[in-house]
């Protein structure tokens, strides 16, 4: 196609939501009206299973929950007055509570005021928080945000150590209120409240389902907000987990909900053409075959939207990354998701994007205002803002060139309706998606595996560590294996055994390091 013939087509295709001032263009992903015709039949049944999802359906089944974060913006959908009672009540509780942090009502022992706030929590309990703090989050605002999103002990204390404990807000974050890391960030932050003396208590939040671990730990803590059932983690940025730490830092949460609100109305069209999500499912189903055999890869040129890709990439590939399809066949779905932003990744990768393996297609996202205030010129006739614009343009143009395709997502401003609306998009095009694929976007069999093997390893550390005390002498690996009747695992004994040695715990190894069946462990 020319330039003008694609002109055209960008025309045909443009979808435009007049009161979100959205825009979003598939021209640059070449399928023609016989693909769309192929899909149809498929897309109506997206569309019914849509339906029946919002309508209370199990939508999960092998866990056997409703999905239904789409009521979180819209509790007068929700199916009966329980579930609108589960979503109306803590918005109602999380307003109240932000409210008296600001104004000081709640307030830290011997302080007048929080300044900080600090989140602890993995995965969906801290991806859409960050995300919407990096986007959001006002120059000045009335606490300022830190994440603790790991187990990591240095990290934890990187972090710790640019918080004024004292006037820090905790608040912990776990659906499931059992995560490991969770439970560790939890711990450590109360050991490092304890040891200066402060009450870790009156300083602490929770955020979780009621009756979990969590919940009952916390009971003596400031307040508990309740997570529901029925809200997947990586759905759950406009539940209390995203929407608590968002207003405390002053974010319009009411704004948010209302753009996810427009924007599910908007994705609950059943016309191909005129729904968002379900042009952005066809775009992604067209480019990785209806197999994920290209990779997604998020460029939006807007700084304070470079947390997207990492939102994304759990929505995306926690939701479609599955082995079986509903029926139990073996498909191996899903499609990759990486990014960053522009025009930075220009001077990294996009290099491989132009001319490397083309396994892949791009989503830019285009904000229309460059700053608050003038620009100067850095050229002449041209400011900082023409350039991001001008490089993005020609990012776009040089990939189609080399047929790298791309979808174009514009929006206005980085605003709370903006950033629910892109928010509620993707949510809607995932669960579009997957059903196009057949599968279950709302479980994640996967994740237990790691986590069951984790387990086991620090079952086997206690059995070490015992084992290497009551010998009393040294021991090579294999004896150590054997006395534990765990000889098949020789290499994970050796590096927990390396571990417990770097951190002078427990044991002690000495010996040839880089010859494993030389060295001795004992005691330390
Ligand atoms: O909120 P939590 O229950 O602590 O879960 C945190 C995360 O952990 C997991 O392993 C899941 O795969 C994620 O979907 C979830 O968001």
């Amino acid at each position: 196609m020319d330039n003008l013939q694609l002109w055209q087509r960008y025309q045909d295709w443009l979808y435009y939501h007049p009161n979100l001032e959205l825009y979003l263009d598939v021209s640059r992903i070449p399928f023609d009206e016989a693909f769309l015709k192929g899909l149809e039949a498929k897309f109506e049944r997206a569309f019914q299973d849509m339906a029946a999802l919002e309508q209370g359906a199990i939508a999960n089944p092998d866990e056997q929950r409703m999905v239904g974060h789409y009521w979180l913006r819209a509790p007068e959908l929700a199916p009966n007055q329980e579930l609108r009672d589960e979503i109306t009540e803590p918005l109602a509780q999380i307003k109240e509570f932000v409210k008296k942090i600001h104004s000081g009502a709640i307030k830290p022992p011997n302080r007048s005021k929080f300044t900080h706030i600090l989140c602890v929590g993995i995965g969906g309990s801290a991806l859409g928080p960050q995300f919407v703090g990096s986007a959001l989050s006002p120059l000045n605002p009335p606490l300022e945000i830190a994440f603790i999103d790991n187990t990591d002990p240095k990290g934890i204390d990187r972090t710790l150590a640019h918080l004024p404990l004292a006037t820090t807000l905790v608040i912990v974050t776990s659906k499931s209120g059992g995560t490991p890391e969770a439970r560790n960030g939890m711990l450590e932050v109360r050991n490092a409240y304890e040891k200066q003396d402060l009450d870790f208590p009156q300083h602490a939040v929770a955020v979780t389902m009621p009756g979990s671990r969590l919940d009952k730990y916390a009971q003596d803590w400031l307040t508990r907000f309740p997570m529901q059932d029925w809200v997947g983690g990586r759905t759950s940025e406009l539940s209390a987990v995203g929407l608590l730490p968002a207003a405390l830092q002053g974010i319009d949460i009411d704004e948010m909900l209302a753009g996810a609100k427009e924007m599910d109305i908007a994705t609950r069209v059943h016309n191909l053409k005129k729904n968002p999500s379900a042009l952005l499912a066809l775009a992604w189903y067209h480019e990785g075959n209806g197999k994920g055999e290209k990779d997604m890869v998020i460029l939006p040129y807007k700084d304070s939207l470079y947390l997207f890709s990492r939102y994304l990439q759990q929505l995306v590939m926690e939701s479609l990354g599955k082995e079986k399809d509903l029926d139990g066949n073996k498909v191996y779905q899903g499609i990759a998701v990486y990014g960053n932003k522009g025009s930075t990744d220009q001077h990294a990768y996009v290099q491989q994007l132009r001319e490397g393996v083309p396994n892949f297609f791009a989503t830019f996202i285009e904000v229309l205002k460059d700053r608050q205030g003038d620009s100067i010129e850095v050229e002449t006739g041209s400011t900082a803002g023409d350039f991001l614009s001008g490089l993005l343009q020609g990012t776009r143009q040089a990939l189609y060139e080399n047929s790298r395709h791309s979808i174009t997502i514009t929006i206005p401003e980085v605003t709370p309706r903006q950033v629910g609306a892109l928010i509620a998009l993707y949510e809607r095009a995932v669960s579009f998606y997957a059903s196009l694929v057949n599968i279950n976007a709302y479980h994640q069999p996967g994740v237990e595996a790691g986590k069951k093997a984790a387990a086991s390893i620090l079952d086997l550390q206690r059995k070490i560590v015992q084992v290497v005390r009551e010998t009393g002498t040294s021991l090579d690996l294999a004896t150590l294996a054997a006395k534990i009747g765990a000889s098949d695992q020789v290499e994970a004994i050796y590096k927990i055994v390396r571990h417990l040695n770097a951190n002078r715990r427990s044991l002690t190894i000495t010996g040839d390091l880089s010859k494993p069946e030389t060295l001795q462990i004992s005691a330390r």
